[in-house]
């Protein structure tokens, strides 16, 4: 049996719900062995972060090169890289390892407000990551601070989306969990020709920590099993749609998603897809 295998660099979170434990959560769900790499230890729970302890160079340095002595991952994520030091050991890593199938998450705040990168990291994660990056998942705040456009309407989310795509990723995702109370979550893929929207119906509930982690490695557990990106998205969508939908209630502010759920439905025979995929051409001439 051929096993593939995933990285996280992210941050731990102490509660569970977000960083290198939602990842490795969502790898084992999904059926790739996942393996990590950790840049900051988090105190944290659902009610915010309590603490932020970046790892030193040395230890993320080290961490990196004992995977890159042993263990070929098949894809990777990253998430809170809170450094542009770290950023920039972490790009010489992908590169020197010649390692394939990046998603970069730029995880810049966490949904309490704490910051999660450094605000001089932003031109690092733009100049050394984002070359790198198969697909790369802002959300609209950091889609707004990736691309310094800010994001009123389709027109300016497309626009912002090509000016994160000319730093030389193969795909832009800016993912719609924060716009305002919309129908549907929608998220929008831009491939350097096409816009294709990714939509779920928007779901209303406090217990969303940790959905942009989740969303993440799911792409990435996707692109190590040989799924093309726009495979590996609609997988994702689907796994976190599931995982929003059925909270565990677990603490008392903004609890963790679900990770056991998009595999229950699986088994229980549900319905193959929540996701409703447009893809419009006519996007592509800023149409609309
Ligand atoms: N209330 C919701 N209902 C349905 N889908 C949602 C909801 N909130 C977020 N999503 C979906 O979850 C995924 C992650 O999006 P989101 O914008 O929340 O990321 P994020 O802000 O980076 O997450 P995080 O807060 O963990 O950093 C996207 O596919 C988004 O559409
Ligand atoms: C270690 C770590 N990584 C990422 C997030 C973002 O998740 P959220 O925005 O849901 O708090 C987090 N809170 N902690």
């Amino acid at each position: 049996m051929s096993i593939n295998k995933a990285l996280t660099i992210a941050g731990s979170d102490s509660g569970g719900g977000a960083g290198i434990q939602a990842d490795l959560k969502t790898f084992q769900e999904l059926g790739v062995y996942g393996m990590s790499v950790i840049t900051a230890v988090t105190a944290q729970n659902t009610l915010g972060v309590q603490g932020v302890f970046p790892m030193s160079a040395q230890a993320v340095e080290q961490q990196l090169a004992s995977i890159g002595a042993d263990l070929r991952p098949d894809a990777l994520k990253t998430g809170m890289l809170f450094s542009s030091e770290i950023i920039q050991i972490v790009a010489a890593a992908i590169r020197s390892y010649n390692w394939e199938r990046i998603v970069v998450d730029p995880v810049m705040i966490a949904k309490g407000g704490a910051s999660l990168l450094q605000q001089e990291a932003i031109d690092a994660m733009l100049h050394h990551l984002l070359p790198l990056a198969d697909v790369v998942t802002p959300n609209i705040p950091e889609a707004e601070a990736l691309s310094g456009i800010v994001i009123t309407d389709s027109a300016s989310r497309q626009q912002a989306a090509k000016r994160i795509h000319e730093y030389g990723c193969q795909h832009v995702m800016i993912k719609g969990g924060h716009e305002a109370d919309t129908v549907y979550a929608t998220d929008l893929l831009y491939d350097g020709k096409t816009f294709t929207e990714f939509s779920s119906r928007r779901l209303h509930t406090p217990h969303t920590h940790g959905t942009g982690c989740t969303f993440a490695a799911a792409i990435a557990s996707g692109l190590a099993q040989g799924l093309s990106a726009n495979e590996a998205l609609r997988l994702a969508k689907n796994f976190i749609h599931a995982a929003i939908a059925e909270p565990l209630y677990i603490g008392s502010g903004h609890g963790p998603t679900n990770h056991w759920a998009y595999q229950r439905g699986v088994r229980a025979g549900a319905a193959s897809s929540d996701v409703i995929i447009v893809n419009n051409d006519a996007y592509a001439g800023g149409t609309r």
